[in-house]
């Protein structure tokens, strides 16, 4: 699993090896592998570093000393590189590194002499010392590279942005893709600073074993959710491999009712049952002729597409005292039905407005800071939220957050949401407990869409996500 770390422990993990190693080897790795990427990304658009021209846009701190390094280093095989420092002192011994390379300094006076010059600018106004926001003279200088078209390259993170929170509540930096140490920050993985980040590269610089195992959050990867797929064996029946349940589609919306059964069809359950409006049964039966009617069931899917009916379908699955995902028309009912104490074993499954209605709050305001809103409702209410979004979350009530990094814009289509709810059901159904069951469910289903590439519909992610878990389940087999 990939995680990310606050700074606190960033900069705890950095101390115990400052202390254990020489002077500077940190960050002479940390530049290193920043000169490395930033050569590779060079070489790969115009052939070749030698003659690259490179602007390090350079701040007082050691955010600043790690591109200056790695501007010695571009220099020393046949880059040209300028700095523009924004501060009055910069790095001591980078700056004298790059100068001994033969990097020379910009006007800022000039910008043909730096925006109009470089091929690709580096900026290392701040890192994980920053606080929110570009101070003007920083702002101006993006923007004029912004107007001049030359890409950035962030070192260790975009400046400005808050790298714990992931959070950009001002101005900050936008690159084509930033460089950054040790492990990941949540703003390399969290939006909307995530956005900011452009591709993330993760250098290691030795940190792995200095930083604490609980992480901010984390990452699932093929592996977590290969290993965690349940595989049925020689002794397994349909029951003991799970029944799904859904309650889900109306009258109003009968497709949401199809979808979510689609999704809960591919989920690896050995049954999916569906209780709901006689229209959407019969769409469901003609279109699953294996999906059966009321019974027993190891987890529930509700809400999505329910219209009215969600808070009695809500009611009557929490009766049967196994996971519910909560999707849609349901999430709003959260509010006096999970009450602290509740007891339930729920995730709830809203996208930023729906979560913006459950917590009286605005969507803007969810989408400018999903992780704190997801958990504020995690908190108010003592359930698993999965907040949908191009970087969905998942956060438990036991403390642990999760980010999804699959997926592609495609995936916001109608009824794509269905789909995970039923999807993440028949996972939980399974058994899988449903924190884990929800994030399986959000990297299958950002997978699928990857597979798809798109454009798609939501009724094309089901086969997609049937053939991404087999893909899987032959690998752990290999
Ligand atoms: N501690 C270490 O040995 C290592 C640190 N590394 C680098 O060092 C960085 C952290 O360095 P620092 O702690 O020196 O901090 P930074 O270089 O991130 O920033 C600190 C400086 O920026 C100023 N500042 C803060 N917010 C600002 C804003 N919004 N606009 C303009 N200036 C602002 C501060 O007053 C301070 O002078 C990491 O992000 C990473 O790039 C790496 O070299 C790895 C090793
Ligand atoms: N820009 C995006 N990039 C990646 N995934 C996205 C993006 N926008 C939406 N999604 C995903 O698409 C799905 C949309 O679900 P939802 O909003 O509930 O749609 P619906 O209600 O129509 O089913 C979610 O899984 C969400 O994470
Ligand atoms: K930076």
């Amino acid at each position: 699993m990939v995680s990310a770390h606050r700074v606190a422990d960033v900069r705890a993990a950095e101390d115990v090896l400052l202390r254990r190693g020489p002077d500077g080897a940190l960050m002479a790795r940390a530049a290193t592998g920043l000169a490395v990427v930033v050569a590779d990304r060079i070489t790969r658009a115009r052939g070749r570093l030698a003659g690259a021209r490179v602007l390090l846009v350079v701040g007082a701190g050691n955010n600043g000393g790690d591109a200056l390094f790695a501007g010695a280093w571009l220099a020393r095989r046949g880059a040209a590189v300028r700095w523009l420092a924004l501060s009055e002192h910069v790095h001591t011994d980078g700056l004298a590194a790059l100068q001994a390379a033969g990097g020379r300094a910009a006007d800022p006076e000039e910008p043909t002499g730096w925006a109009g010059w470089a091929d690709v600018a580096l900026d290392a106004v701040v890192g994980i010392g920053g606080r929110p926001g570009l101070r003007s003279e920083a702002a101006v200088t993006f923007a004029t590279l912004a107007a001049h078209g030359v890409p950035v390259i962030a070192v260790d993170l975009p400046s400005g942005v808050d790298p714990d929170t992931g959070e950009t509540p001002d101005l900050h930096v936008r690159a084509e893709a930033t460089v950054t140490f040790g492990t990941h920050k949540v703003a390399t993985l969290v939006d909307p600073a995530a956005r900011a980040c452009g591709e993330v590269h993760l250098v290691d610089i030795g940190l792995d074993e200095t930083l604490p195992e609980d992480a901010e959050i984390g990452v699932w990867e093929a592996a977590d959710v290969a290993a965690a797929l349940r595989v049925p064996s020689a002794g397994d029946h349909k029951y003991t491999r799970g029944v799904v349940g859904v309650r889900a589609g109306s009258a109003q919306y009968p497709g949401a009712g199809v979808l979510c059964v689609a999704g809960a069809a591919v989920g690896l359950a050995g049954m999916v049952r569906y209780v709901g409006d006689d229209a959407v049964t019969a769409e469901v039966r003609r279109r699953f002729p294996e999906v059966v009617g009321a019974g027993r069931v190891q987890a529930w899917a509700v809400g999505s597409g329910g219209g009215d009916g969600a808070r009695a379908a809500l009611q009557a699955a929490l009766a049967d005292g196994v996971p519910v995902v909560v999707d849609a028309d349901a999430v709003i009912h959260a509010r006096d039905l999970f009450a602290p104490g509740h007891g339930h074993d729920v995730v709830l499954t809203p996208h930023a407005g729906e979560l913006a209605v459950l917590l009286d709050a605005d969507r803007a305001d969810v989408e400018a800071r999903p992780l704190h809103h997801a958990r504020a409702a995690v908190a108010r209410h003592e359930v698993t939220v999965l907040l949908k979004g191009a970087r969905t979350l998942v956060v438990t009530p036991q403390g642990r957050s999760w980010v999804n990094t699959t997926g592609n814009p495609w995936l916001g289509t109608a009824g794509s949401g269905d789909v995970l709810a039923g999807l993440v059901a028949a996972l939980a159904a399974t058994g899988l407990p449903l924190p884990d069951a929800a994030a399986m469910g959000a990297w299958l289903h950002g997978r699928a869409a990857e597979e798809l590439g798109g454009p798609f519909t939501a009724g094309d992610l089901p086969h997609a996500i049937r053939e991404v878990s087999r893909a899987l389940m032959a690998r752990v087999g290999e």
